[in-house]
């Protein structure tokens, strides 16, 4: 089974559909917010964005723990910038990416809904700011963050059954503004 990030901002819904994934797949799950060390949580919580030098030891291992799971695993990780995918596809060749997107109106109203999460709304501009897009060399798919997290979970299901060493990017016409 191929190795899966689910990524995007905050909010975007990665645990939540990177999780059904996982059941469908008869896979692991692992959430990349997990694997934070507690400074980066801490900050963050106190509403300031990480940078790359709280993200590159983070990401390494991320990148450790799905390489730990050789018959695949999901895992719920922004990996906002292509560097950052870098690292993932370093540790894991082939890793495959599912973005979630969606508007700054959508992301910001899921946030202001969601109670006891360590992310203020505050953050989602730099969140967003910061956000790569999948570029056309990388292998992912782009999908609407507003469909319902089943109808997401089957789609992404979908698009990972096409053929290894598949390399391209699947848009799905979402509004990535
Ligand atoms: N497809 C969806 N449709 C409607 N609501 C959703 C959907 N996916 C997730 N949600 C809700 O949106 C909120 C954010 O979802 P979730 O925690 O999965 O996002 P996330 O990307 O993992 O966030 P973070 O990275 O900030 O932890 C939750 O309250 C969740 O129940
Ligand atoms: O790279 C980042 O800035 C972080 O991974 C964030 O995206 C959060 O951990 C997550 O989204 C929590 O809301």
């Amino acid at each position: 089974m191929i190795p899966v990030v689910v990524m995007g901002v905050s909010g975007c819904g990665k645990s939540t559909v990177g999780a059904l994934l996982a059941d469908r797949l008869a896979v692991p799950f692992l959430d990349a917010d997990s694997l934070h060390p507690a400074a980066n949580l801490r900050k963050m919580a106190r509403g300031a964005p990480l940078d790359d030098d709280d993200r590159w030891p983070w990401l390494h291992q991320v990148g450790r723990a799905l390489a730990a799971h050789p018959g695949g695993a999901v895992v719920a990780c922004s990996a906002l910038r292509r560097a950052y995918r870098d690292v993932l596809r370093d540790a894991v060749p082939g890793v495959r990416f599912v973005h979630l997107a969606g508007t700054r109106e959508q992301l910001a109203a899921r946030m202001r809904a969601r109670e006891g999460h360590f992310m203020p709304v505050s953050l989602l501009d730099t969140q967003l700011a910061t956000l790569e897009q999948l570029d056309d060399d990388e292998t992912g798919t782009v999908l609407d963050c507003t469909l319902d997290p089943a109808t997401l979970a089957g789609a992404a299901q979908a698009w990972l059954a096409r053929p290894a060493g598949l390399v391209g990017v699947l848009r799905t016409g979402v509004d990535t503004r």
